[in-house]
């Protein structure tokens, strides 16, 4: 069993509630109202920010050029690639980055931020990226579902699907995947196993408790 199954597995129902969401399924069925998703989306551009932030800091816990480049690989996709989804669809909104960029966090975006830089700030290497993994390669498998179930023609949020089921984000996916095995590999040792485990649940709850704020969102319209 590869280091991530073994995560998966040890994280069951948290990682089934992530990706089965039903702020997800409502964006597959184009039920999802706009309103909950342009605050879901708003709070998004502001995770990335501190995401990008987390991708340097992995830069600096890096021990060799290797890991240095990659992790500063991941700091550009997300500032030069994944943000642009975020900015052109928010312009749509007439919503512009100035503006984007001076909303207001919320604590589910402060509390997954936070908690990120954190486990990176005290931990080593392989902690910051388990603590990222849920991240990149959830969003990965949540793109690829939707992309499988979605209504078609015209769903409203399919560029958002599109972004995330493409190749080019699966691809950062799967790459994501070989370091954190290869991470494993040369960092890990069995004491350190429940910490891990720990990391990557904590941080596939705050990732459904994103979802979570997206959804409250919708109810209240
Ligand atoms: C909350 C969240 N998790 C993961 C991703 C994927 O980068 C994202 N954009 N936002």
């Amino acid at each position: 069993m590869s280091f991530f199954q073994h995560l998966k597995a040890s994280a069951a129902s948290e990682w089934r509630d992530y990706i089965h969401h039903p702020f997800t399924d409502a964006m597959a069925d184009g039920s999802l109202p706009q309103a909950a998703f342009r605050h879901y989306l708003v709070q998004d551009y502001l995770f990335l920010i501190e995401f990008a932030r987390a991708y340097a800091l992995a830069v600096y816990k890096s021990h060799d050029l290797a890991d240095m480049r990659d992790a500063a690989a991941g700091m550009s996709a997300i500032l030069d690639v994944e943000m642009k989804l975020h900015v052109t669809l928010c312009a749509s909104w007439g919503l512009t980055p100035a503006e984007l960029e001076q909303s207001q966090a919320a604590p589910e975006t402060l509390a997954y931020t936070r908690y990120v830089l954190d486990t990176g700030m005290r931990g080593d290497l392989l902690a910051l990226h388990v603590a990222l993994a849920p991240c990149i390669i959830g969003y990965a498998e949540v793109g690829k579902r939707l992309a499988a179930i979605a209504s078609e023609p015209a769903n409203p949020y399919s560029v958002w699907i599109d972004e995330y089921a493409g190749s080019a984000y699966q691809d950062l996916a799967s790459k994501a995947s070989a370091r954190l095995e290869n991470l494993h590999a040369r960092y890990a040792t069995p004491a350190r196993d429940m910490e891990l485990v720990r990391i990557f649940r904590d941080a596939t709850r705050l990732e459904t408790s994103f979802w979570e704020m997206g959804w409250r969102a919708s109810q209240v319209q």
